[in-house]
This record gives C-alpha cells, structure tokens and sequence, in this order.
C-alpha cells in the first residue's frame, strides 16, 4: 500500500483575476476552493491511476471537516487525526498574468498528536511505501520527518520526500527512496545558483552523497532531470502546452513516478509518467485525469545525461 502523509493540509483558494493589481480592489473572475496540499494531491493523483493509497495527516476545525468531506467525495481512502484546537489553513493562489501564493501557516499541534501519528505509521511494513511531503505546522519539530525516516527505514518502508530547506535535508541521511525538489527549491538548499543542466546534476549528485536514492529535480516548463540511484542520469522535456493552473505540478509528478514504478519497475518508464503527470496537472484546472496524463507521454524526449 502507498501511504502519503499531509502534516498541513489546506484548502487551496484558486482565483482567476484578470489584469490583478496589487494595490487596487481585484475581482474574481472565477473561484474554487479545492482541497490540497502536497500528499493529498499525492493520494488523489495516484487514485486517478488506480493505484491503493490511503491519505494520512492532520485536520483541524470547519475547514478540516470540508477538507475531509472533499476526500471522501473524491472516493480517496484516509485516516487523518482530527486535533482539537485551531484551523487547517487555506492557501490562496492567485491566476493572472502571473500566478502567485500565499500559504498559511496551519494549526499549532503538539507531541500527543505526534504520537498519534507514530502509532498508525508503526503499524507500516517493509510492502509499504510512505509519501511525506509539504510544510510542518507550528508546533512539531523540524526533525519529524527525518525522526519518520529513522523509524520506518530500517522496517523496509520506502520513503519519499518531498520538502525544503531542513525539513528535507535531514532526511536524506536516512535514505529516502526519491526525493524530488524543484529547482529553485534546490538552489536554495545548496545555498548556489544552478544555471543549468551540468549544475544541477552536480547538485543531485551532492543530495545522493549525503544520502538520497533516486533524485528527481523538476524544473517546470523546462522539464526534469532525474539521477538514478544506480548512477544513471537522464533529462526531460516538458511538453507544450497552455497553463491553467500549476499547483499540484509537482505532486502530480511524484504521484506518476510512483505509479510507474509499481507498474514494472522501469525507471525510464516512471521518469516519463512522472513529467506527463505534472505537465498534464499544469494544463487542468485541477489534478489531471489518467487520460489526460497519457496523451502526453508520446511528447516527451527523455536523453541520457553523461555522468
Ligand atoms: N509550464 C509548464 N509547462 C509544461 N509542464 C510543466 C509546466 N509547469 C510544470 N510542469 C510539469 O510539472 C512538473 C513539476 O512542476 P514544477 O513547477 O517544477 O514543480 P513544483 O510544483 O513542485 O514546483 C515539471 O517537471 C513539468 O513536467
Ligand atoms: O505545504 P506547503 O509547502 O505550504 O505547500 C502546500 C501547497 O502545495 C500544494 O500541495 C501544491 O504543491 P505543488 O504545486 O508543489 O505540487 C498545494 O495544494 C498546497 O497549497
């Protein structure tokens, strides 16, 4: 079974707004209040392969509930521990000329409610695979996900990450299976620019060494790079296409690269699926149906990077 973990889900707010001005009244010209964050976009996108998830994480208050009503209407299977006090957030994303976002910080939790979570992660075994991804809500250690890995690694569970900054990098000692960050998320961990393929690929390379498996660097209209964890590299192309609405790109990503992974094992083969699932999220309103997805997968030129 897959399991994706969302410590801070939101409601994602999408607005469209033409022309938006940051110092005028801006009027929607279309609006949806969607259920996100990064491992129940995960859970969902997974679903529309038809891939077993269940949905974990934390959900506070009225926009928890309609978090949890969302799911349960998208037929995803969950288990979230409802905590007392607080809100889950919304995020607000904002579609004009440019597209911009602004994420809440979420419910302040507690080491009770951590160890809730480590009860139900205790219960996964070495045929289980868990998606850890997104920002941690005030209160919880930036050490919960690598203190995660240190306990589920060594059972055989196969962690992938998907997080910034320390949250991230103290994981890695740990040996996640994947980690995917994007670019700039990468940029920054490695405090150095990376203007390009060579860069990145040596900043992958830095990632694997201090303990990642398979590095996945997406890179937006510009496609991905991906370093295997038996020292293959490849890159890709993304396909064309008209952007509607990019949050959840990269979760849709992850979510492909799993399903191919369990479909034969190929690596090539879930590189693929991976950049046709982001690109194919990037040209939908929301997280783009299978089909969808694998119109794309002809359109994409993956090429073997020297080491
Ligand atoms: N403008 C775009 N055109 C085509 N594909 C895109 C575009 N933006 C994102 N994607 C696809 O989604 C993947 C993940 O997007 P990216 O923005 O890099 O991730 P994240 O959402 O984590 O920041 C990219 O590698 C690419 O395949
Ligand atoms: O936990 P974070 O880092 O604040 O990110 C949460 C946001 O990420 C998303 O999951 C989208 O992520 P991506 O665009 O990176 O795929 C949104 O649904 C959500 O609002």
């Amino acid at each position: 079974m897959i399991y994706t973990l969302t410590c801070n889900p939101s409601l994602d707010y999408i607005m469209k707004v033409h022309d938006f001005s940051p110092t005028a009244v801006n009027r929607t010209a279309d609006a949806n209040l969607i259920a996100g964050g990064k491992g129940i976009n995960v859970a969902v996108m997974l679903s529309h392969f038809d891939v077993p998830v269940t949905a974990l994480g934390f959900v506070a208050g009225f926009t928890g509930d309609e978090i949890m009503r969302q799911l349960r209407q998208w037929g995803c299977t969950e288990d979230f521990i409802r905590v007392e006090d607080g809100l889950s957030r919304i995020n607000v994303k904002v579609k004009s000329d440019a597209e911009f976002e602004i994420n809440g910080a979420g419910p302040r939790l507690n080491a009770t409610d951590v160890d809730r979570l480590f009860a139900q992660l205790d219960t996964l075994t070495a045929d289980d695979y868990l998606v850890v991804s997104g920002s941690i809500p005030a209160g919880l250690p930036v050490t919960l996900y690598s203190d995660i890995l240190s306990r589920l690694t060594p059972r055989g569970v196969r962690c992938i990450v998907d997080a910034t900054g320390s949250l991230l990098n103290e994981t890695l000692p740990h040996r996640p299976l994947l980690v995917k960050p994007n670019h700039h998320e990468l940029e920054e961990l490695l405090d150095r620019p990376l203007p390009d393929i060579a860069h990145l690929l040596d900043g992958a390379k830095e990632l694997q060494q201090r303990g990642a498996r398979h590095v996945l660097i997406s890179r937006a209209g510009d496609g991905a790079l991906l370093l295997t964890d038996d020292g293959r590299a490849y890159t890709a192309s993304a396909p064309h296409g008209i952007v509607r609405n990019s949050v959840g790109a990269g979760d849709s990503m992850v979510a492909g690269f799993l399903a191919g992974l369990r479909n034969d094992g190929d690596i090539e083969s879930a590189f693929r699926l991976a950049v046709a699932a982001g690109s194919a999220s990037a040209f939908d309103d929301w997280l783009a149906p299978k089909d969808a997805v694998c119109r794309l997968l002809t359109q994409i030129e993956i090429s073997t990077v020297a080491l």
